[in-house]
């Protein structure tokens, strides 16, 4: 019986595979920091950004060298002077997403605790939002998914 493994070798070593180009991989982690009201921070994407106006999690890239979690922590610290710590960050869902000719990655944690108040260091428009009114705000494709999943759990 064939499996995944063999299926994907297979159709590699066919001699009339065409060679696939290499598409670089993005890798973003994101938190979805929950206030004592079960309500979840979203922020809107500055103008002149791609997808501007959609509403995201805050977080951004993976710098090389660091661990997702070190990245987010940073990202927190930079975009809304929050701090947080490893142990408060609790891996959610991820998607896997295209994003222009890139493969998006996105590593979604869930964030409780925290110090400091969230102010976006950008002027953008940022709220706090119950994870059932997310389904009718504009969001990144690769966020949709995650609604339903925060739903069921905050
Ligand atoms: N932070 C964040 N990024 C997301 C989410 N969903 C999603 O598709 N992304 C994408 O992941 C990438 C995050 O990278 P980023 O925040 O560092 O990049 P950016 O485009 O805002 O700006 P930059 O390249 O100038 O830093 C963006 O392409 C963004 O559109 C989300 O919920 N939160």
């Amino acid at each position: 019986m064939m499996d995944a493994l063999s299926v994907s070798q297979s159709a590699s070593n066919r001699p009339d595979s065409a060679p696939t180009a290499e598409r670089a991989r993005l890798l973003v982690t994101a938190a979805a920091l929950v206030d004592a009201d079960g309500r979840i921070l979203v922020q809107q994407r500055p103008e002149g950004k791609p997808m501007a106006g959609l509403w995201e999690f805050p977080g951004g890239k993976v710098e090389p060298g660091e661990t997702p979690e070190e990245a987010l922590i940073r990202e927190l610290k930079e975009e809304l002077g929050i701090s947080t710590h490893k142990s408060c960050l609790a891996p959610v869902t991820f998607a896997s997403e295209p994003l222009g000719d890139r493969d998006l990655l996105l590593l979604l944690y869930i964030c409780r605790k925290w110090t400091g108040v969230p102010r976006l260091h950008h002027a953008s428009p940022m709220q706090w939002v119950r994870p059932a009114e997310m389904f009718s705000l504009p969001m990144p494709p690769a966020d949709l998914p995650m609604i339903g999943i925060l739903d069921a759990l905050v």
